[in-house]
């Protein structure tokens, strides 16, 4: 009997609230690596032993070595991924990838350059795309699409939990198969996917404090548990922080630690509920020996057309929001995060 009824968890790891990943294994022997979760793409990639001498984010991460490994199928065929934040280049290979104790034999891509912003920052090592297939790269079967074919799932559905203090255990939870009343209380509440294929809802309005101040007219949020922040369109977003009193640096937007407690609520209108996000939600108090530094988890984010104009709600909403993704009736389901 299966002691897991259906369903496969994957502790993960909580670096600075800003980024969560699980450990996977590729190849045999088994070679391990830290991967991001990620629902805002469809492809499983990792740093290729291949990878150019040059690619400093290559060297400072686990890589991948076929010729370790006694199960990998030569493919080769090229792979190249952009992300708004960095490019990925490499090959396709294939090999049994091992998921929460499943395995499943599965083409992904070995990088041979990773630009240097921003996986010199990454404590992972690589993304597991979470995302609908007709979104993949090349075409190729993604991770949890290869795992549902074996029908082993209680329900066709994975969920994620992020704890919201690094000093927290475990740091967060992927769980294939169901979801997992640990890390939830009350009841789920469901939108429909916007568009098939697609980790995206229509949201109804942003409000800070009563007041609504964006996408009065309706607009797209993608739910993405590979994105550290909320990011918006920079022009709301500036307004935003405008209001807050946040001043933006190199690094991002901050604000004085000394007006935190009164900052206003920021609420995401989604299927008819208010998801509300207070400073405790949005605002990382960071203490530095030069004193404390307050980020706001905010960003400006201009996605062209046809995609954007976009909200995308990431680690820092599913933290406050346990969130179920629900492939077979194509749905997203909210429940306050424990
Ligand atoms: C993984 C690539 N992503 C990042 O935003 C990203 C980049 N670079 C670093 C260093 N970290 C990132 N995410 C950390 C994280 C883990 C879980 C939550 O956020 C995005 C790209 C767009 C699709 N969705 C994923």
């Amino acid at each position: 009997a299966d002691p897991n009824n259906g369903t496969v968890p994957t502790p993960l790891t909580n670096y600075l609230d800003t980024q969560y990943f699980g450990e996977i294994s590729i190849g045999s022997p088994a070679q391990m690596f830290n991967v991001v979760f990620d629902t805002g793409s469809a492809n499983l990639w990792v740093p290729s032993q291949s990878c150019s001498p040059f690619s400093t984010a290559c060297f400072t991460h686990n890589r991948y070595d076929s010729s370790q490994s006694h199960t990998h199928v030569e493919n080769g065929t090229g792979f190249s991924i952009n992300y708004a934040s960095g490019t990925i280049r490499g090959f396709l290979s294939e090999d049994v990838v091992v998921v929460g104790g499943l395995p499943v034999v599965q083409v992904f891509a070995e990088a041979t350059s990773l630009s240097a912003m921003p996986f010199i920052f990454a404590k992972f090592d690589g993304v597991l795309g979470m995302g609908y297939p007709n979104v993949a790269i090349d075409g190729i079967t993604p991770v949890f699409d290869q795992i549902m074919s074996q029908h082993i799932l209680k329900e066709e559905v994975f969920s994620i939990y992020y704890s919201r203090d690094p000093k927290h255990s475990p740091g967060g939870e992927l769980l294939l198969g169901g979801t997992d009343p640990n890390y939830y209380t009350g009841n789920f509440n469901y939108l429909e996917t916007r568009e098939m294929g697609k980790w995206e809802v229509t949201m109804k309005g942003v409000a800070v404090g009563v007041e609504m101040m964006f996408c009065a007219e309706g607009c797209t949020a993608v739910i993405d548990t590979g994105s550290s922040y909320i990011t918006g369109p920079a022009s709301s977003v500036s307004m935003l922080m405008k209001t807050i009193g946040a001043q933006l640096d190199e690094t991002g937007y901050k604000v004085n630690c000394e007006t935190v407690k009164m900052l206003p609520s920021v609420t995401f209108h989604l299927g008819g509920q208010d998801y509300c996000l207070t400073h405790e939600d949005y605002i990382i108090w960071q203490s530095q020996f030069e004193g404390d530094v307050c980020i706001v988890t905010f960003r400006g984010l201009d996605v062209p057309p046809p995609t954007g104009p976009i909200w995308i709600l990431g680690a820092n909403f599913i933290a406050r929001y346990y969130t179920e993704f629900d492939r077979r009736n194509n749905r997203i389901g909210f429940a306050a995060a424990v």
